[in-house]
Protein backbone atom coordinates (compact mmCIF):
# COMPACT_ATOMS: atom_id res chain seq x y z
CA UNK A 1 0.00 0.00 0.00
CA UNK A 2 1.22 2.98 -0.90
CA UNK A 3 0.83 6.85 1.11
CA UNK A 4 0.75 9.86 -0.71
CA UNK A 5 2.12 12.97 0.72
CA UNK A 6 -0.41 15.62 1.45
CA UNK A 7 0.25 18.70 3.19
CA UNK A 8 -1.66 18.79 6.65
CA UNK A 9 -0.72 22.14 8.23
CA UNK A 10 -4.25 22.81 8.19
CA UNK A 11 -5.35 19.89 10.32
CA UNK A 12 -5.79 21.22 14.14
CA UNK A 13 -3.61 18.71 16.77
CA UNK A 14 -6.79 17.26 17.90
CA UNK A 15 -7.25 15.56 14.42
CA UNK A 16 -3.56 14.48 14.24
CA UNK A 17 -3.53 12.48 16.69
CA UNK A 18 -3.87 9.03 16.55
CA UNK A 19 -7.17 8.16 18.53
CA UNK A 20 -8.33 5.02 19.78
CA UNK A 21 -9.33 2.19 17.19
CA UNK A 22 -12.93 1.80 16.81
CA UNK A 23 -12.47 -1.17 13.47
CA UNK A 24 -9.01 -2.46 12.82
CA UNK A 25 -9.15 -5.49 9.52
CA UNK A 26 -6.24 -7.29 9.27
CA UNK A 27 -5.64 -9.05 6.05
CA UNK A 28 -9.53 -9.07 6.06
CA UNK A 29 -9.74 -11.37 2.36
CA UNK A 30 -13.46 -12.17 0.73
CA UNK A 31 -13.92 -15.45 -1.73
CA UNK A 32 -17.45 -15.42 -3.01
CA UNK A 33 -18.03 -19.31 -4.10
CA UNK A 34 -20.07 -19.01 -7.22
CA UNK A 35 -21.86 -22.78 -8.35
CA UNK A 36 -18.73 -22.90 -11.37
CA UNK A 37 -15.90 -21.22 -9.87
CA UNK A 38 -14.48 -18.95 -7.02
CA UNK A 39 -14.02 -15.22 -7.08
CA UNK A 40 -11.78 -13.10 -4.76
CA UNK A 41 -13.38 -9.84 -4.16
CA UNK A 42 -11.26 -8.74 -1.03
CA UNK A 43 -7.44 -9.71 -0.89
CA UNK A 44 -5.85 -9.47 2.42
CA UNK A 45 -7.12 -5.96 3.04
CA UNK A 46 -6.17 -4.22 5.98
CA UNK A 47 -7.55 -0.52 7.56
CA UNK A 48 -8.18 0.90 10.76
CA UNK A 49 -10.86 3.76 12.01
CA UNK A 50 -10.13 5.31 15.00
CA UNK A 51 -12.90 6.22 16.70
CA UNK A 52 -15.13 9.61 16.15
CA UNK A 53 -13.14 9.67 12.71
CA UNK A 54 -14.86 9.49 9.29
CA UNK A 55 -13.19 7.56 6.63
CA UNK A 56 -13.99 6.82 3.31
CA UNK A 57 -13.58 4.30 0.43
CA UNK A 58 -13.31 5.11 -2.91
CA UNK A 59 -12.49 2.74 -5.93
CA UNK A 60 -13.47 1.70 -9.36
CA UNK A 61 -16.72 -0.37 -9.78
CA UNK A 62 -16.59 -4.26 -8.71
CA UNK A 63 -13.01 -3.50 -6.47
CA UNK A 64 -15.20 -4.98 -3.62
CA UNK A 65 -16.00 -1.30 -1.41
CA UNK A 66 -19.51 -2.91 -0.39
CA UNK A 67 -18.79 -6.30 0.32
CA UNK A 68 -16.23 -4.23 2.85
CA UNK A 69 -19.03 -2.58 4.09
CA UNK A 70 -20.86 -5.69 4.65
CA UNK A 71 -18.56 -7.72 6.37
CA UNK A 72 -18.33 -4.83 9.06
CA UNK A 73 -22.08 -4.96 9.22
CA UNK A 74 -21.70 -8.37 9.93
CA UNK A 75 -24.17 -9.09 6.84
CA UNK A 76 -21.63 -11.00 5.29
CA UNK A 77 -19.25 -13.33 6.59
CA UNK A 78 -15.24 -12.88 5.96
CA UNK A 79 -13.06 -15.50 4.08
CA UNK A 80 -9.89 -15.02 6.51
CA UNK A 81 -8.33 -12.51 8.22
CA UNK A 82 -9.27 -10.68 11.67
CA UNK A 83 -12.23 -7.68 11.49
CA UNK A 84 -12.71 -6.15 15.14
CA UNK A 85 -14.52 -3.35 16.40
CA UNK A 86 -13.63 -2.50 19.92
CA UNK A 87 -11.49 -5.22 19.90
CA UNK A 88 -14.65 -7.34 19.34
CA UNK A 89 -14.54 -9.78 16.67
CA UNK A 90 -17.77 -9.67 14.51
CA UNK A 91 -19.94 -12.26 14.02
CA UNK A 92 -23.25 -10.73 12.28
CA UNK A 93 -25.18 -7.51 12.59
CA UNK A 94 -25.27 -5.52 15.65
CA UNK A 95 -26.96 -2.34 17.72
CA UNK A 96 -23.29 -1.08 17.12
CA UNK A 97 -23.58 -0.35 14.22
CA UNK A 98 -25.74 1.69 11.96
CA UNK A 99 -26.25 1.49 8.33
CA UNK A 100 -27.73 3.88 5.72
CA UNK A 101 -27.81 2.37 2.07
CA UNK A 102 -28.21 4.27 -1.15
CA UNK A 103 -31.75 2.81 -1.50
CA UNK A 104 -34.08 4.29 0.70
CA UNK A 105 -34.79 1.54 3.04
CA UNK A 106 -37.66 3.37 5.01
CA UNK A 107 -40.81 1.36 6.08
CA UNK A 108 -43.26 2.95 3.50
CA UNK A 109 -46.69 2.36 5.75
CA UNK A 110 -44.29 4.29 9.15
CA UNK A 111 -44.23 8.04 9.50
CA UNK A 112 -41.39 9.87 9.69
CA UNK A 113 -41.22 9.74 13.30
CA UNK A 114 -42.52 5.94 13.80
CA UNK A 115 -39.53 5.21 11.01
CA UNK A 116 -37.25 6.72 13.62
CA UNK A 117 -38.75 5.56 16.47
CA UNK A 118 -38.39 1.82 14.97
CA UNK A 119 -35.45 0.51 16.71
CA UNK A 120 -36.09 2.41 20.20
CA UNK A 121 -39.73 0.68 19.74
CA UNK A 122 -38.08 -2.82 19.06
CA UNK A 123 -35.45 -2.21 22.19
CA UNK A 124 -38.64 -1.26 24.51
CA UNK A 125 -37.62 1.68 25.15
CA UNK A 126 -39.99 3.91 27.15
CA UNK A 127 -42.68 6.28 25.29
CA UNK A 128 -41.22 9.78 26.88
CA UNK A 129 -37.49 9.05 26.37
CA UNK A 130 -38.50 7.49 22.50
CA UNK A 131 -40.36 10.68 22.35
CA UNK A 132 -37.28 12.89 23.02
CA UNK A 133 -34.66 11.01 21.14
CA UNK A 134 -36.94 10.70 17.49
CA UNK A 135 -37.17 14.82 18.28
CA UNK A 136 -33.34 15.39 18.87
CA UNK A 137 -32.69 13.38 15.96
CA UNK A 138 -35.45 14.79 13.97
CA UNK A 139 -34.73 18.32 14.71
CA UNK A 140 -30.79 17.50 14.03
CA UNK A 141 -31.55 16.78 10.00
CA UNK A 142 -34.23 19.50 10.04
CA UNK A 143 -37.71 17.04 9.40
CA UNK A 144 -39.47 17.82 12.78
CA UNK A 145 -41.79 19.56 10.52
CA UNK A 146 -42.71 16.85 8.79
CA UNK A 147 -43.01 13.73 11.84
CA UNK A 148 -46.45 13.13 10.73
CA UNK A 149 -45.45 12.63 6.78
CA UNK A 150 -45.19 9.05 5.25
CA UNK A 151 -42.02 8.17 3.23
CA UNK A 152 -44.22 8.63 -0.20
CA UNK A 153 -44.61 12.34 0.71
CA UNK A 154 -40.95 13.29 0.86
CA UNK A 155 -38.38 13.92 -1.36
CA UNK A 156 -35.30 11.41 -2.10
CA UNK A 157 -33.51 13.61 -0.26
CA UNK A 158 -35.51 13.63 3.02
CA UNK A 159 -35.95 9.99 2.82
CA UNK A 160 -32.03 10.16 3.45
CA UNK A 161 -32.19 12.60 6.20
CA UNK A 162 -34.97 10.22 7.91
CA UNK A 163 -32.84 7.11 6.99
CA UNK A 164 -29.73 8.91 8.94
CA UNK A 165 -31.97 9.99 11.98
CA UNK A 166 -33.21 6.71 12.55
CA UNK A 167 -29.93 5.06 12.55
CA UNK A 168 -28.61 7.72 14.30
CA UNK A 169 -31.65 7.23 16.92
CA UNK A 170 -30.19 3.96 17.84
CA UNK A 171 -27.07 5.71 19.05
CA UNK A 172 -24.65 3.29 16.88
CA UNK A 173 -21.07 3.21 17.48
CA UNK A 174 -20.37 3.41 14.08
CA UNK A 175 -22.17 4.78 11.06
CA UNK A 176 -21.79 2.45 7.70
CA UNK A 177 -22.74 4.94 4.81
CA UNK A 178 -22.97 2.66 1.76
CA UNK A 179 -23.02 5.55 -1.52
CA UNK A 180 -25.73 7.15 0.83
CA UNK A 181 -26.01 10.02 -1.67
CA UNK A 182 -25.63 7.76 -4.87
CA UNK A 183 -29.21 8.40 -6.03
CA UNK A 184 -29.71 12.28 -5.05
CA UNK A 185 -29.44 14.95 -7.37
CA UNK A 186 -25.99 17.35 -7.54
CA UNK A 187 -27.77 20.06 -5.69
CA UNK A 188 -29.51 17.94 -3.14
CA UNK A 189 -26.43 15.79 -2.37
CA UNK A 190 -24.44 18.94 -1.60
CA UNK A 191 -26.81 20.01 1.04
CA UNK A 192 -26.94 16.70 1.92
CA UNK A 193 -22.72 16.20 2.34
CA UNK A 194 -22.43 19.85 4.57
CA UNK A 195 -25.85 18.29 6.91
CA UNK A 196 -23.89 15.14 7.21
CA UNK A 197 -20.78 17.21 8.10
CA UNK A 198 -22.73 19.26 10.69
CA UNK A 199 -23.90 16.33 12.15
CA UNK A 200 -20.48 14.38 12.66
CA UNK A 201 -19.00 17.28 14.29
CA UNK A 202 -22.10 17.87 16.96
CA UNK A 203 -22.26 13.78 17.81
CA UNK A 204 -18.62 12.82 17.17
CA UNK A 205 -19.89 9.43 15.62
CA UNK A 206 -17.61 7.26 13.31
CA UNK A 207 -18.41 6.87 10.15
CA UNK A 208 -17.16 4.69 7.53
CA UNK A 209 -18.52 5.70 4.20
CA UNK A 210 -18.35 4.30 0.72
CA UNK A 211 -18.73 6.19 -2.57
CA UNK A 212 -18.29 6.33 -6.28
CA UNK A 213 -17.34 10.29 -5.83
CA UNK A 214 -14.19 11.03 -5.20
CA UNK A 215 -14.75 14.56 -4.41
CA UNK A 216 -17.61 13.38 -1.94
CA UNK A 217 -15.06 11.19 -0.28
CA UNK A 218 -12.33 14.13 -0.01
CA UNK A 219 -15.05 16.78 1.04
CA UNK A 220 -16.37 14.78 3.92
CA UNK A 221 -13.51 12.50 5.44
CA UNK A 222 -10.49 12.92 7.18
CA UNK A 223 -8.92 9.86 5.53
CA UNK A 224 -9.52 8.41 2.55
CA UNK A 225 -8.70 4.62 1.59
CA UNK A 226 -8.34 4.16 -2.31
CA UNK A 227 -9.09 1.03 -3.44
CA UNK A 228 -8.56 -1.06 -6.93
CA UNK A 229 -10.10 -4.46 -8.34
CA UNK A 230 -9.29 -7.58 -9.35
CA UNK A 231 -8.85 -8.41 -6.71
CA UNK A 232 -10.09 -5.87 -4.24
CA UNK A 233 -7.15 -4.35 -2.53
CA UNK A 234 -6.43 -0.96 -0.95
CA UNK A 235 -3.80 0.59 -3.02
CA UNK A 236 -3.60 4.01 -1.08
CA UNK A 237 -4.37 5.62 2.30
CA UNK A 238 -4.51 9.43 2.10
CA UNK A 239 -4.82 11.94 4.86
CA UNK A 240 -7.27 14.61 3.88
CA UNK A 241 -6.10 18.19 5.28
CA UNK A 242 -9.44 18.95 7.63
CA UNK A 243 -8.64 22.99 6.44
CA UNK A 244 -9.09 22.29 2.67
CA UNK A 245 -13.27 22.20 3.20
CA UNK A 246 -13.56 25.18 5.52
CA UNK A 247 -12.41 27.55 2.83
CA UNK A 248 -14.82 29.18 0.32
CA UNK A 249 -15.57 27.64 -2.53
CA UNK A 250 -13.75 24.47 -1.02
CA UNK A 251 -14.22 21.85 -4.05
CA UNK A 252 -12.85 24.46 -6.45
CA UNK A 253 -9.90 25.81 -4.55
CA UNK A 254 -6.26 24.52 -5.81
CA UNK A 255 -5.36 22.18 -3.25
CA UNK A 256 -8.89 20.38 -3.58
CA UNK A 257 -8.16 19.83 -7.11
CA UNK A 258 -4.85 18.46 -6.90
CA UNK A 259 -6.02 16.00 -4.08
CA UNK A 260 -8.98 15.47 -6.88
CA UNK A 261 -6.55 14.70 -9.74
CA UNK A 262 -4.02 12.35 -7.68
CA UNK A 263 -6.69 10.43 -6.51
CA UNK A 264 -8.26 10.19 -9.89
CA UNK A 265 -4.65 9.20 -11.09
CA UNK A 266 -4.29 6.36 -8.68
CA UNK A 267 -7.60 4.66 -9.58
CA UNK A 268 -7.45 5.23 -13.22
CA UNK A 269 -3.71 3.97 -13.17
CA UNK A 270 -5.64 0.75 -11.74
CA UNK A 271 -8.50 0.65 -14.20
CA UNK A 272 -6.72 -0.06 -17.43
N1 LIG B 1 -22.93 -12.44 -3.59
C1 LIG B 1 -21.98 -12.42 -4.51
N2 LIG B 1 -21.64 -13.53 -5.21
C2 LIG B 1 -20.66 -13.51 -6.13
N3 LIG B 1 -19.94 -12.40 -6.45
C3 LIG B 1 -20.24 -11.26 -5.78
C4 LIG B 1 -21.27 -11.22 -4.80
N4 LIG B 1 -21.32 -9.92 -4.30
C5 LIG B 1 -20.37 -9.24 -4.97
N5 LIG B 1 -19.74 -10.03 -5.84
C6 LIG B 1 -18.63 -9.63 -6.73
O1 LIG B 1 -17.60 -9.09 -5.93
C7 LIG B 1 -17.02 -7.95 -6.56
C8 LIG B 1 -17.09 -6.78 -5.61
O2 LIG B 1 -18.46 -6.38 -5.50
P1 LIG B 1 -18.90 -5.12 -4.62
O3 LIG B 1 -20.35 -4.89 -4.81
O4 LIG B 1 -18.41 -5.30 -3.23
O5 LIG B 1 -18.04 -3.97 -5.33
P2 LIG B 1 -18.22 -2.40 -5.29
O6 LIG B 1 -16.84 -1.83 -5.30
O7 LIG B 1 -19.11 -1.99 -4.18
O8 LIG B 1 -18.91 -2.15 -6.69
P3 LIG B 1 -19.91 -0.96 -7.11
O9 LIG B 1 -19.15 0.31 -6.87
O10 LIG B 1 -20.17 -1.23 -8.57
O11 LIG B 1 -21.13 -1.07 -6.26
C9 LIG B 1 -17.79 -7.73 -7.86
O12 LIG B 1 -17.03 -8.27 -8.92
C10 LIG B 1 -19.07 -8.51 -7.68
O13 LIG B 1 -19.52 -9.03 -8.89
Amino acid sequence: MEALKIDDNNVPSSEKKSGVRKIEAVEVSKVYQTKKSQFTALDRVSFHVNAHEFVSFVGPSGCGKSSLLRIVAGLEPLTSGDLTISGHEIDGPGADRGMVFQSYTLFPWLTVRENIEFGLTLKGVPLFEKRAIADHFMELVGLHKFAKSLPKELSGGMKQRVAIARALANNPEVLLMDEPFGALDPQTKNAMQELLLRIWEKEKTTVVFITHDIEEAIFLSQRVYVMQAHPGTIRSEIVIPRGLRYVEDAKDSEAFVKLKKQIISLIGHHEE
